[in-house]
């Protein structure tokens, strides 16, 4: 199965948001990678607000990918996809490479990257780290030496880190040596969130290069 085209070797900051506005915001902000993630809506009620995110997205030269929603992303060319286990029984992965988007896969345990390693993807994702309340998650949080484990497994690939990442957390999360932080709640639940973003991107200086 040939690879998917390479992203940045580290994504940096990754924020993950559920609305073009965010978008426009995070861009405003600095941010040049980005996910957004619509959950369980109709594909016509989706299709708005994708092609309006990729239109920004590609203003700012910026990285976005589109969580699940993997025929949009292809119809108005955005950077990329993320897909999880459960999407990679679904998705298309030929039509997403013939059609040159990046891609990412989420990750939890061995099993799972071992199957995300043999579709040579842009990036693995590894959660969740820590306790979340922004997804139910079925199984327990992996914890910083688990995440570190399954690093030394993937030093060819570029690598996100998600899953309860607070800006407290985030120094011990970056130790590791991961590419990048996906962050939900710590910039969308923010009393403050220019200043959280300022801080998650000062914290990730240097990584995010352009590819
Ligand atoms: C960067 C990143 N990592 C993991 C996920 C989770 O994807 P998935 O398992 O498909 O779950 P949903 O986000 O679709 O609920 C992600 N979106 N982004
Ligand atoms: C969408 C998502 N996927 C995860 C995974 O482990 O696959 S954890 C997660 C939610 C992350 O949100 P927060 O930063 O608020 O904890
Ligand atoms: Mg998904």
């Amino acid at each position: 199965m040939p690879a998917f085209p390479a992203t940045a070797p580290r994504l940096g900051l990754y924020p993950v948001v559920d609305s073009p506005d965010w978008i426009a915001r995070l861009l405003e902000a600095g941010v040049r990678t980005i996910q957004l993630r619509i959950k369980d809506q109709p594909e016509a009620i989706a299709e708005p607000a994708i092609a309006q995110a990729i239109a920004l997205a590609q203003r700012y030269d910026a990285r976005l990918f589109i969580n699940d929603y993997w025929a949009l992303a292809i119809k108005h060319r955005a950077y990329g996809v993320h897909l999880g286990q459960e999407d990679l029984d679904i998705a298309d992965l030929d039509r997403i490479r013939q059609a040159g988007l990046r891609l990412g896969i989420s990750t939890h345990d061995d099993a799972e990257l071992d199957r995300a390693l043999a579709i040579q993807p842009s990036y693995i994702a590894l959660g969740h780290i820590f306790p979340t309340q922004t997804k139910a998650m079925p199984s327990a949080p992996q914890g910083l030496e688990q995440l570190k484990q399954h690093l030394a497994r993937l030093t060819d690939i570029p690598t996100v880190a998600i899953g309860g990442i607070s800006i407290a957390r985030a120094p011990g999360v970056l130790a590791t040596g991961v590419g990048s932080i996906a962050v939900v709640s710590a910039i969308t639940q923010a009393e403050d969130w220019r200043a959280a973003t300022a801080t998650l991107l000062a914290l990730t200086e240097g990584d995010g290069q352009a590819c």
